[in-house]
């Protein structure tokens, strides 16, 4: 991904998980845009998502990653934006077919779920794969339209 700015958003389930990754993609080089939450009071994943898809759709960050407990609710919030394709992935493979074949441009990950080797595994397996075009092309085309 060649925009330097991934934002990141969690609520207070995945916010040790967002700390810890904001630090990876620093090292990584990285610039970050942090969307909170910043503690671990109980907060709404909704307002993260939402949050998150608005910078990712406006052009503010190229893409995003987002947390939360299963990295479910918060990836269905995002995904409400229509320019959002959220995955939750919490292997390496499944997060390399989300970008291959789906052109995810949000990586969603369960901080409950998954220890945080595994989610620096999955984030830069996001970072460094690229959307495979062809046939896909089409597929995202149909994931744009409205019903
Ligand atoms: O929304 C979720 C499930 O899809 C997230 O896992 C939340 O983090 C979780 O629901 C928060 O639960 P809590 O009991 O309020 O900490």
């Amino acid at each position: 991904m060649s925009n330097r700015t991934i934002a990141l958003a969690a609520d207070h389930a995945g916010y040790p998980l967002k700390q810890s990754l904001a630090n990876e993609l620093r090292e990584l080089g990285y610039e970050v845009l942090d969307l909170g939450t910043h503690s671990t009071d109980s907060v709404d994943y909704p307002d993260f998502g939402r949050a998150l898809a608005e910078a990712v759709a406006d052009g503010r960050a190229k893409a995003g990653i987002v947390a939360c407990g299963t990295g479910i609710g918060i990836s269905i919030a995002a995904n409400r934006n229509p320019a959002i394709r959220a995955a939750v992935c919490h292997d390496e493979t499944s997060v390399r077919l989300a970008r291959l074949h789906n052109d995810a441009n949000v990586l969603a990950l369960g901080a409950r779920l998954i220890g945080e080797e595994v989610a620096k595994a999955c984030l830069k397996v996001f970072l460094e794969t690229e959307f495979e075009g062809g046939r896909h092309h089409r597929r995202i085309a149909k994931l744009g339209e409205t019903p």
